[in-house]
């Protein structure tokens, strides 16, 4: 059989979008099911094929071309599997997203605008090297009534084939070619091109790759890259619950893009502060880097202005004094990524001003930052964690994947009996009440 072009995979997943979009909630929710109990079923298949990715990648790292980070974001594990299908099984239990009525207008008389989500329609999406995306993408745009076209890092090659197929297989009773893979770079540029055919491009990854995205599609693109997130430790902090959760933000999963990777401390805490968490933070392994103020007080590396800026995606963490809080939003300001920042106090008026005075899409008050989670924001999955502005910002669930259409019904209503000089007033009033296909409510 000869492989499809990309042209035709994207074409299939044009056709298929019409289709899919006109499923019922509960067709959408059992196909979901049905893939979670395929990968439950074919551990062994997707973990050899796993493997095989995963040794390939070690013998790069250790030629020094992969970062351990790449390969601890590669790998699977029968709990992270365990822990994918919960997140399938999560988004289908999720509220419909589609045909939910935002607003309820009365115009006039028998004259109603209802605002609808419904779904985007062609959805390309390009992630690193870590198949779980491809399983959680695949699901929220199932759930949402979108066509997928996926295309994962080349290191995970292996494994997105095989969950690829799988989910193929578990969702026969879906439009056909709701879902394509795709998995060479030229594949990505001629997605690109097809303007007509795809209505928004999700790029995760480097900022380098965002900006590539952004640069040769005329596509809308809603990007999600690089985490240089930040933990500020204020002078009115709990320092145990600060060193606990600079722990978990740097500790808990360092590889992924919510890991924080600048700590900054106030002056009047640092003394007590920094021995504590460099003690924590010895115990598993980290480097800090510090400035000169850090240095003075706990040994380690000193930090170069490239450290501000950097996401490390490992254990390593940058360490820095501030005079007032002032100066540490303007530094997160100046050097982080818009993804997400945490401060830690007791005074809930500097938590405001330190939520208010950044731009990043998350802004925690005494809060770790791996907390920047589709799943754990209750979304049941995420698509990837925007650090654009529009449409979405942060993680990027089903609502992310929906927009809206406006339905008018009417009574035989003309524009001209609402304009001139004897113009009949507008009502404008709104109502609770939801859209029901081909008819006026009876309120
Ligand atoms: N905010 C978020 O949700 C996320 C952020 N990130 C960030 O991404 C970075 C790590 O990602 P990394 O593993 O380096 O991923 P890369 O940026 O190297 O690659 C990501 C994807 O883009 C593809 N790609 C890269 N360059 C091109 C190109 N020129 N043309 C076509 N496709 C291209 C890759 O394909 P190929 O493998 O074939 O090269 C891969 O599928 C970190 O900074 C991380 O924080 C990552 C994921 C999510
Ligand atoms: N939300 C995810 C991390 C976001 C993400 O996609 O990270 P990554 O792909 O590793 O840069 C989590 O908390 O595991």
């Amino acid at each position: 059989m000869t492989e499809k072009t990309t042209e035709t995979k994207v074409e299939e997943a044009q056709t298929a979008a019409l289709e899919i979009a006109g499923l019922s909630d509960d067709a959408r929710a059992d196909a979901l099911h049905s893939i979670a109990d395929a990968i439950d079923a074919n551990h062994e298949e997707i973990l050899a094929a796993n493997e095989k990715d995963v040794e390939e990648a070690e013998e790069l790292l250790e030629a020094g071309e992969y970062t351990q980070a790449l390969v601890d974001r590669l790998k699977l594990s029968p709990s992270k599997l365990e822990s994918i299908t919960d997140m399938v099984r999560s988004v289908a239990a999720q509220e419909d997203p589609l045909g939910k009525t935002q607003t309820a207008r009365e115009l006039d008389e028998d004259l109603e605008l209802y605002k609808n989500t419904v779904p985007i329609g062609v959805v390309g999406t390009i992630f690193e090297s870590r198949p779980d995306a491809l399983v959680q993408i695949a699901s929220l745009c199932l759930r949402s009534g979108n066509a997928v076209i996926l295309k994962g890092g080349s290191e995970a090659s292996h494994s997105n084939r095989v969950l690829f197929e799988l989910i193929e297989e578990a969702t026969a009773d879906v439009p056909d070619g709701w879902a394509q893979l795709i998995e060479a770079r030229a594949d990505v540029d001629t997605v690109l091109g097809m303007d007509d055919s795809i209505d928004l491009v999700m790029p995760r990854g480097s900022s380098e790759f965002v900006s590539y995205i952004q640069d040769n599609t005329s596509i809308p693109v809603l990007g999600h890259t690089e985490g240089v997130c930040h933990v500020y430790v204020d002078e009115d902090a709990d320092l145990s619950m600060a060193t606990e959760i600079a722990y978990d933000a740097k500790v808990q999963y360092p590889a992924v893009c919510n890991a924080v990777e600048t700590l900054l401390v106030h002056e009047s805490v640092a003394e007590e502060f920094l021995p504590m968490i460099a003690e924590r933070y010895e115990d598993a392994g980290v480097e800090m880097r510090g400035d000169e103020a850090s240095r003075a007080i706990v040994s380690m590396e000193e930090a170069s202005e490239a450290d501000w800026e950097t996401e490390y995606g490992d254990l390593v963490v940058a360490v820095k004094i501030v005079e007032s809080l002032g100066e540490a939003t303007s530094h997160i300001t100046t050097y982080g990524s818009k993804h997400t920042d945490s401060i830690v106090t007791d005074d809930s008026d500097r938590a405001a001003r330190f939520m208010r005075s950044l731009d990043s899409a998350s802004v925690f008050h005494n809060a770790s930052t791996r907390f920047a989670d589709g799943y754990r924001y209750g979304l049941g999955a995420e698509v990837g964690i925007s650090t654009g502005k529009i449409h979405a910002r942060g993680p990027v669930g089903l609502e992310g994947l929906t927009t809206y259409q406006y339905y008018l019904e009417g009574d035989g209503q003309l524009v001209g009996t609402y304009a001139g000089t004897d113009a009949k007033p507008f009502v404008h009033e709104d109502f609770d009440g939801s859209w029901t296909p081909g008819s006026l409510s009876d309120r």
